[in-house]
């Protein structure tokens, strides 16, 4: 079950938290990015290829650490092909790690499209008569709020190719309360009705540390929200961005997880990737200043979490 091995990589590593590739070129050092416009100009493939070299330098620098990583679709998509082609080079890269990976898509769309979502970046695509793999990610965020056929065809393939999701129901954003908040039916809000259906949606496939394979996104920026979320979801794996840039803390993202450590794990993108804009020293040492940053989140987070 795709979330055991999740959970199982979390407790080899005593690191509950997953490092965000969030592809911008301007987090790429100088250094890196010169080579990659010198071989292919100022173009969208000369930023895919800085993006590569970077995203495999943090890699090799993070695999020991940390026990998955989360490249955000978004950065991606806005290198064109190039990006496409980067993304599938990392999710690969990553995998041949041992890392697990979380494809940050958000998607959410009508049952037909999210089957054909659900097949570039969990499943395969039928070509003729053979079936081809696409991104083949772990896991991917969605967003729900269209309603369980929105979600079904994910979980279908969830099913068929032990993968998971993470489904949005409190975002780490500012704005997230505009609706998420808002009073819903009995006593209750629009991101706890979600909560509700997540645990519904996922039921009957707990794995063996009791998580469905219907996760949860909930922010380490609204910790009132997260201790909610937490006991409403007593079968639900919490993916919790919002740690560091975002201004969560470990204090805050404490309540995510049950009382034996498990069940949640916090994403840090920035804060690790950009590490190196800290040291002064023009990003030769990106690679050290990302595992730096990445072991001291681990360590703070334990300050107040403790993973049997
Ligand atoms: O509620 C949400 C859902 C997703 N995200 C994503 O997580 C990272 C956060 O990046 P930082 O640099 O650590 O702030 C980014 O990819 C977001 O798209 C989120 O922040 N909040």
């Amino acid at each position: 079950m795709s979330f055991d091995v999740l959970q199982e990589k979390i407790i080899a590593k005593k690191n509950p938290t997953v490092a965000g590739l969030d592809a911008k070129p301007e987090y790429v050092p100088e250094h890196i990015r010169k080579v990659s416009y010198e071989k292919y100009g100022q173009t969208l493939l000369g930023a895919a290829d800085a993006i590569w070299e970077f995203n495999k330098g943090l890699i090799d620098a993070l695999y020991d650490v940390v026990p998955a990583v989360k490249p955000q679709a978004a950065y991606y998509e806005r290198l064109g092909w190039a990006g496409m082609a980067l993304m599938e080079k990392t999710i690969r890269y990553a995998h041949e790690k041992g890392l697990y990976v979380i494809a940050d898509i958000k998607r959410g769309d009508i049952g037909s499209t999210a089957e054909a979502y659900s097949d570039a970046w969990l499943g395969a695509t039928k070509v003729g008569d053979v079936l081809c793999e696409g991104f083949n990610a772990d896991c991917v965020t969605l967003n729900g709020y269209m309603g369980s056929d929105s979600v079904n065809p994910f979980l279908k393939t969830c099913k068929e190719r032990d993968k998971s999701v993470f489904v949005l129901v409190k975002t780490s954003n500012p704005g997230s309360g505009e609706l998420q908040n808002v009073p819903a039916g009995a006593d209750d809000t629009v991101y706890g009705l979600m909560a509700e259906l997540i645990e519904k949606w996922g039921a009957g496939t707990e794995g063996k540390y009791g998580y469905t394979m219907a996760g949860a996104v909930a922010g380490a920026t609204h910790p009132d929200e997260l201790k909610q979320i937490r006991a409403r979801m007593p079968h639900t794996f919490l993916l919790v961005p919002g740690y560091g840039a975002q201004g969560g803390t470990a204090e805050d993202v404490q309540y995510a997880f049950q009382a034996n450590g498990h069940g949640a794990i916090v994403n840090s993108s920035r804060g690790i990737m950009c590490a190196w804009q800290k040291t002064g020293k023009d990003g030769l040492d990106y690679q050290q200043a990302a595992r730096n940053a990445a072991i001291a989140m681990r360590d703070d987070i334990a300050r107040f979490t403790t993973i049997a």
